[in-house]
């Protein structure tokens, strides 16, 4: 479940994983989108994620996996993710797997939140971070990727299989938003 302030972006990432496409403008709204499903291959197993935005309410218990994102051009939306992460700790599995995203890291111009306030509240949390944008694609695809290797590992439990560390494969396979780290 794709969660965070209105107009952070979810619902132009979901559209951009499903559907490889960038939604300009604002025509459309997340709670005119429900379930979107996809099936990644991971490691040799397919894997069906059904994404969906989070829709005003309380957090769903069902969600196995939480991408928490706020917009670098929006400071409130950063300054809320806090509230957001003290819902999600009320309302939400416990183990539920959460990943803070800073959308919108194409608008370089615009940014007010820099990668390391990000990187740094991420840490306070215990939470794996990246940045992304549902406009350039940058990081998505990985970001649900990353999801999806955890719940896999999760779910199949395999005796001989070295335990996924979802922080390490984040951190290895991350990438920069190609400039201005300010
Ligand atoms: N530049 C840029 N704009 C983006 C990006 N992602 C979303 N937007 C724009 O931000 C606005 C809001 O995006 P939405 O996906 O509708 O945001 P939302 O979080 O689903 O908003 P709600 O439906 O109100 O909860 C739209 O105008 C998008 O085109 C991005 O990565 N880069």
């Amino acid at each position: 479940m794709l969660v965070g302030d209105s107009g952070v972006g979810k619902t132009c990432l979901l559209v951009r994983f499903k559907d490889g496409a960038f939604l300009a403008g604002s025509f459309i709204s997340t709670v005119g989108i429900d379930f979107r499903n996809k099936v990644l291959t991971v490691d040799g197993v397919k894997v069906k994620l059904q994404v969906c935005p989070h829709v005003p309410g309380s957090i769903s218990l069902a969600a196995l996996a939480l991408l928490l994102l706020y917009d670098v051009t929006n400071k409130a939306s950063f300054d809320n993710i806090q509230a957001w992460l003290t819902e999600i700790h009320e309302y939400a599995q416990q183990d539920v797997v959460l990943m803070l995203l800073g959308n919108k890291v194409d608008s370089a111009q615009d940014r007010v939140v820099k990668r390391e306030d990000g990187e740094k509240l991420a840490k306070e949390y215990g939470v794996p971070f990246m940045e992304t944008s549902a406009k350039s694609g940058l990081n998505v695809e990985l970001a649900f990727t990353a999801i999806a290797k955890e719940l896999k590992h999760r779910s199949m439990k395999l005796p001989n299989e070295p335990k996924f560390k979802l922080h390490d494969y984040v951190k290895k396979e991350v990438r920069g938003s190609g400039c201005c780290r300010s």
